[in-house]
């Protein structure tokens, strides 16, 4: 089933994701970037603009961008995400993927941090029963990567499209980015947020409990 929206749906359900994910403090001072694919033009998504607010978003504030590239498809209006490209990595390379949630929650973003400090690039998660909510098919255990901050943005990017061309299916819908936060994605914004939640708990229950996330013993880089 086709799950992409109208631009007036689209524009509503980012806005009201946006707030919530904003009142709940992680996406404080602009931070946070949102988008869903359209039902049309083909290859369209409409994508948070750079910058805003994201607890006032309004319709005026969503841009929309070819969701394989990147690139805008109305020049002349407010500039898209600065994180527009990774946004694109996950929907040229995760099939009938509808939308991609990035914020910065504390635990997470914490969890980034901590490991980004350890040299490595991926935590596993084990045991807890809301790695369900991530739909991967051996729920006793994850490993989620952790991507270098790049400051040359696009570089995040290709480095998320090659991990998941070379992982394919079966790995989890989210990723860390060192000391900055966690993207998650699905086919329905409901389900991305959802899943951005679930890395969020699992991430502050392992720091709650002492047990941050193991090392992992994948080597889940394609590159
Ligand atoms: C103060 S947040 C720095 C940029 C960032 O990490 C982010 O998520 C928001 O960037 P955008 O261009 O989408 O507003
Ligand atoms: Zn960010």
């Amino acid at each position: 089933m086709n799950q992409h929206l109208d631009r007036a749906t689209a524009a509503a359900g980012l806005a009201q994701t946006a707030r919530d994910l904003y009142r709940r403090g992680w996406m404080d001072g602009t931070a946070g970037n949102l988008s869903a694919r359209l039902a049309e033009p083909a290859h369209a998504a409409l994508i948070t603009a750079s910058g805003r607010s994201k607890g006032s978003l309004t319709a005026q504030d969503m841009v929309a961008v070819d969701a394989v590239t990147g690139q805008p498809l109305e020049p002349g209006g407010p500039p898209p995400s600065a994180e527009t490209s990774i946004h694109a990595a996950v929907y040229r390379t995760v099939p009938g993927c509808g939308a991609v949630v990035h914020a910065h929650p504390p635990h997470a973003t914490a969890v980034a941090v901590l490991a980004a400090r350890d040299d490595r690039d991926a935590v596993r998660f084990t045991d807890l029963e809301v790695i369900k909510g991530l739909a991967v098919p051996d729920p006793t255990a994850i490993s989620v990567p952790v991507f270098t901050n790049w400051l040359d943005v696009r570089v995040i990017g290709s480095d998320v499209a090659a991990y998941l061309t070379t992982n394919g299916s079966g790995i989890p819908p989210v990723l860390l980015i060192a000391f900055h936060g966690a993207t998650a994605w699905g086919p329905t914004l409901d389900v991305a947020r959802n899943r951005l939640e679930c890395l969020e708990a699992l991430c502050q229950l392992s720091l709650l409990t002492g047990q941050y996330p193991a090392r992992t013993e994948m080597p889940i880089r394609g590159a």
